[in-house]
Order: C-alpha cells, then structure tokens, then sequence
C-alpha cells in the first residue's frame, strides 16, 4: 500500500476534457469529500497528444502532462470500447472513432454501420423491446494518478462486459453508453443512474483499485 497521495488535498485535478467523465468523478469523490477539477478550469495547458498504444499509457501521457503542469497530482482515465466482432476496435481510437473531436453521435452511428456491413449478429435471442444483440464487447478504464514532486504513478484498471445493441437503450451516461447492453442486468448502461452505473462500470471499478492502492477505504 502507498501512502494516500490526495490526503490534504479538498480537490482532485482529473486530466479530462469529457465532462461525462467529469461528473462521474465529481460523483464518486464527493463521497470522499473531494471536489473535482478538469481541463476545462485550465485552459492554458495544451492540447495533450495521445499517442499510446494502450489505454494505460495514454491515462499516465494525460496525467503526467496536467501534473507537470500544475505542480499538484493529476488523475487521468483513459478509456473505451472494445468490440469482439471488430476484433477489438474501436479500443484506444474510441474517441476519434468517427473522426477527430467526433460527436459522441456520430461515433455510435458509425459503430452500428461498421457492425451492420460485416453482418455481425449474435445467435441470442431479441430484447423483449425486439432490438437484436449484434456482438459482444466490453468497456475498458485505465486510471493513472501522477504526483509530479516525485515523478510516481499509481495505476489501475477496470472492465465491464456487454452487448452492442441494434438500437440504444436509454439517454444517461455519455459516449457508447446507449448502446451497451448488460445481460447480467438486463438493462442498458445508459438507463443506469450515476450510483449504479458506478457500482458496475470499468471506471468505477478502476477507481475502486485505485482507491484501496491508496489505501482509502470507501465503502
Ligand atoms: O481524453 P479525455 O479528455 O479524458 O476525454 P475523451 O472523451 O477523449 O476520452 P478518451 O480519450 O479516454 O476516449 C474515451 C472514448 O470512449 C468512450 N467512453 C469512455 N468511457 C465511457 C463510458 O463510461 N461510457 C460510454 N462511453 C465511454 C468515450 O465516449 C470516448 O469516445
Ligand atoms: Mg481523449
């Protein structure tokens, strides 16, 4: 265990822009006492290029840039969508899916493209609402914290597996989330609140690894 990095810290800089994500860690912290920060309150640190080949590498590429920069530690996530009929895409391009600074939108409409031309289709029988499970996929978070008084990372992962749907499911949540169905559920990802989505995403798994790293225990 490490000693707790963001003691005497009342907030917590996330290296993000996606204010999905944000609120998801406001969320999460809150119940640490902790109020969040993101890029949007700084926008004189550049443009962060990322350029890793792994999730992980790109999480510890944001954190490290927004440490560097402010002097304090930086909590970055870098995440996305891995889809088994895509062989994996769209993984670490999730974003840019549908082009740079893509509309989450247009990045699910050319999911469904992509996967209805190859023809993907689950043998699974239809939701009661009669959409169809086209493939499975699953969601992936790295987290890394950097403390740049010592040049320290301290890393975790998380995962959720799902379905894509041919058709989204509920309008919480951001990015792929409508189209990500939880069988084990029985509900889609983006009909979940912030609590459940939490309890069960890559994030909040991810930020539960981090947390017992850290040694705080938020249960
Ligand atoms: O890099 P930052 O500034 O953090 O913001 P970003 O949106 O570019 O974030 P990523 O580079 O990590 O790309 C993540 C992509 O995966 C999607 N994604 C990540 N977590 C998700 C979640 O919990 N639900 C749905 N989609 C998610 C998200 O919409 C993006 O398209
Ligand atoms: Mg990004």
């Amino acid at each position: 265990m490490t000693r707790n990095w963001l003691e005497g810290h009342d907030t917590v800089v996330v290296a993000t822009k996606n204010a999905g994500k944000v609120k998801e860690f406001a969320h999460a912290l809150q119940k640490l006492g902790k109020a969040v920060v993101s890029l949007h309150d700084y926008p004189s640190i550049p443009d962060i290029v990322e350029d890793g080949d792994t999730f992980a590498a790109n999480a510890r590429l944001k954190a490290k840039a927004t440490g560097d920069a402010l002097g304090v530690p930086a909590l970055a996530d870098d995440s996305g969508l891995c889809v088994d009929a895509l062989e994996g895409r769209p993984g670490v391009y999730s974003a840019r899916y549908a082009g740079e600074g893509a509309a989450d939108s247009a990045n699910n409409a050319k999911l469904l493209q992509e996967l209805s031309q190859i023809g993907a289709a689950l043998a699974e029988p239809e939701l009661s609402d009669g959409s169809k499970p086209l493939s499975r996929a699953q969601f992936v978070c790295a987290l890394a914290l950097y403390d740049p008084a010592t040049g320290e990372f301290i890393e975790a992962e998380g995962t959720v597996d799902g379905i894509i749907t041919d058709r989204p499911h509920g309008d919480g949540g951001f990015g792929y989330d409508p189209l990500f169905w939880l069988p084990q559920l029985g509900r889609g990802m983006a009909e979940l609140s912030k609590e459940e989505k939490g309890a069960i995403s890559h994030r909040g798994e991810a930020l539960k690894l981090l947390m017992t790293k850290l040694g705080i225990h938020n249960e």
